[in-house]
C-alpha cells in the first residue's frame, strides 16, 4: 500500500513503536517511509531491545525519539542525555520536574555535541493526567497551568521544546514563541478510543493548535490495517 502524504507534514509524525519485542517494531518500520514520519522508542521496547533496536531503526534511516523521560539527579540524568546523544537519537527526553539544576546539567553536557546533539525536550504533565489526577498528588490548579510553569522553566534552562498535550499548544506557543518545540501525545483521531489518555485532540486539531510533532502510538499500532491508519492520518492532516 503506497501512503498518501502531505508534503508539508512530513516527518510530523512519530510513530511510537510501544511493542513488547524487535519483531513487530521492526516490521512495522519496514513499512513505513523515513522520509514521511519519525519514529519513538519508548521505556518497553528500550527495556526488552536496548540500543541496539535503535541502531537498526537508525540503519533503516529513521530519526529515532528516545523517550525514556529521564528523572533522577543532575549527574545522573546529565551523563544518561549523554549516552542517548552518543547513540546518535534525534530527540530526547527528562522531566521538567526533575528541576532547573537537572534540566541545566543536560543542556550542558550536550553542548560537547556541537550541531549533532539530540533536541532536548522535557515532560511538563503526562497527557494521561487530568485536574483530578493532579490533585491526587497534592497538586492544585490544572493543568494547563502546571503545563505553562513548567515550559516556562524548561525555556529558561535553554531546552529545545516540551512535551505536553496539543490542547495546551496554543497557550504555549504565544507564551515561549515560534520555536520552541511542541511534542503532543494524545493524539486520537475522531474515531480512535482514548484507552488511558485524558487530554487528547485529533491530529489536524493538534497541527491547527500549533504542534509541532504528533506522537501517535496505539491507533496506528493497534489498528487492524496501521498502513491504513497512517494514510487516513495523512489524508485528514492534507485538507488543512
Ligand atoms: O505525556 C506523555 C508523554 C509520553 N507519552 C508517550 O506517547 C505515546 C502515546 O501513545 P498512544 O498509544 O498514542 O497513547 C506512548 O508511548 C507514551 O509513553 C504520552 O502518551 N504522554
Amino acid at each position: 500500500m503506497v501512503v498518501i502524504v502531505s508534503e508539508s507534514f512530513d516527518k510530523n509524525i512519530v510513530v511510537a513503536l510501544d511493542f513488547p519485542s524487535e519483531n513487530p517494531a521492526l516490521a512495522l518500520a519496514d513499512a513505513l517511509d523515513p522520509d514521511k514520519c519519525r519514529l519513538k522508542v519508548g521505556k518497553e521496547l528500550f527495556t526488552r531491545c536496548g540500543p541496539q533496536l535503535v541502531r537498526n531503526l537508525q540503519g533503516r534511516g529513521f530519526d529515532v525519539f528516545l523517550d525514556l523521560k529521564f528523572h533522577d539527579i543532575p549527574n545522573t540524568t546529565s551523563a544518561a542525555v549523554a549516552a542517548a546523544a552518543d547513540l546518535g537519537v534525534w530527540m530526547v527526553n527528562v522531566h521538567a520536574s526533575g528541576g532547573e539544576r537537572m534540566m541545566t546539567a543536560c543542556r550542558e553536557r550536550l553542548e560537547a555535541f556541537g550541531a549533532d546533539r539530540p533536541l532536548l525536550i522535557a515532560v511538563t504533565v503526562l497527557t494521561s493526567m487530568s485536574g483530578a489526577d493532579l490533585a491526587g498528588i497534592g497538586l492544585s490548579g490544572s493543568p494547563e497551568e502546571h503545563v505553562a510553569r513548567l515550559a516556562t522553566l524548561t525555556r529558561n534552562c535553554g531546552l529545545d521544546g516540551v512535551v505536553c498535550s496539543a490542547q495546551e499548544a496554543p497557550k504555549l506557543k504565544a507564551d515561549q514563541g515560534e520555536a520552541f518545540k511542541l511534542v503532543t501525545p494524545g493524539i486520537r483521531p475522531a474515531s480512535a478510543d482514548r484507552g488511558d489518555q485524558q487530554r487528547v485532540m485529533t491530529p489536524s486539531e493538534a497541527i491547527r493548535a500549533g504542534s509541532d510533532y504528533l506522537v501517535i502510538g496505539r491507533p496506528i499500532t493497534q489498528a487492524e490495517d496501521p498502513l491504513a491508519a497512517m494514510e487516513a492520518i495523512y489524508n485528514e492532516l492534507a485538507t488543512l
